[in-house]
């Protein structure tokens, strides 16, 4: 995953500094003095894949084998939702029905923390990992549950601590085949 540029970083620092004191601080006290660059750093991470459309970083395996359903259930995840710039957290559930192809396991927690990489809302993301996976494996079918806390509705504004949105996506046989999808739904629901 590509990083902020370091030509941006003297932006984000001058950033914070103006959002430190247009809330009434004061940037130049002991204790936030170094707050700017800790911000840059964190951002870098924290937004790592922002404008990047596409996921690179997979290996593909053939295989000859009839596989029904591969499912990697209950991948943590920490994303920042676009519109308040706080942060949305969870777990993201993928199935795929391969054809010919067998991606490799670790690359689909890559490929959902590449997708959290960018200011976002949960249906975005969502998406996102369905059409890379559809991309990527050329699969007979995909499915993405996302299972998410909001803290923009938790600890602020409608303030409802504790409450979980679900999003979902189905693709190809898992949207068309009911007992495949319910079969999906039974294994990454608790
Ligand atoms: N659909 C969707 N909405 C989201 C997501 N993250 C945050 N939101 C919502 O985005 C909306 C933004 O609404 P606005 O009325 O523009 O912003 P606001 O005044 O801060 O709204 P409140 O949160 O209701 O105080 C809110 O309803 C948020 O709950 C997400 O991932 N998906
Ligand atoms: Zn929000």
């Amino acid at each position: 995953m590509t990083k902020i540029s370091h030509e941006h970083k003297e932006q984000i620092e001058t950033g914070t500094r103006n959002l430190l004191q247009a809330i009434g601080d004061n940037p130049n006290r002991d204790g936030l003095l170094e707050t700017p660059e800790r911000v840059f750093k964190a951002y870098s991470e924290i937004f790592a894949a922002t404008g990047e459309t596409q996921f690179n970083n997979y290996k593909l395996f053939p295989t000859d084998q009839e596989t029904d359903m591969v499912i990697v259930a209950d991948i943590p995840f920490y994303a920042m939702c676009e519109h308040h710039l706080l942060p949305f957290f969870g777990t993201v559930s993928v199935g795929y029905i391969p054809d010919g192809e067998i991606i490799g396991l670790s690359k689909i927690p890559r490929l959902v923390d590449w997708a959290a990489r960018r200011p976002s809302v949960q249906e975005n993301m969502t998406a996102l990992i369905c059409s890379e996976m559809e991309r990527i494996t050329h699969p007979k079918g995909v499915a993405v549950y996302i299972q998410s806390r909001h803290m923009c509705m938790e600890m602020r504004g409608i303030n409802r601590p504790g409450t979980y949105t679900t999003t979902s996506l189905y693709k190809g046989l898992l949207k068309t085949d009911t007992l495949l999808r319910q079969e999906f739904m039974m294994k990454v629901r608790d």
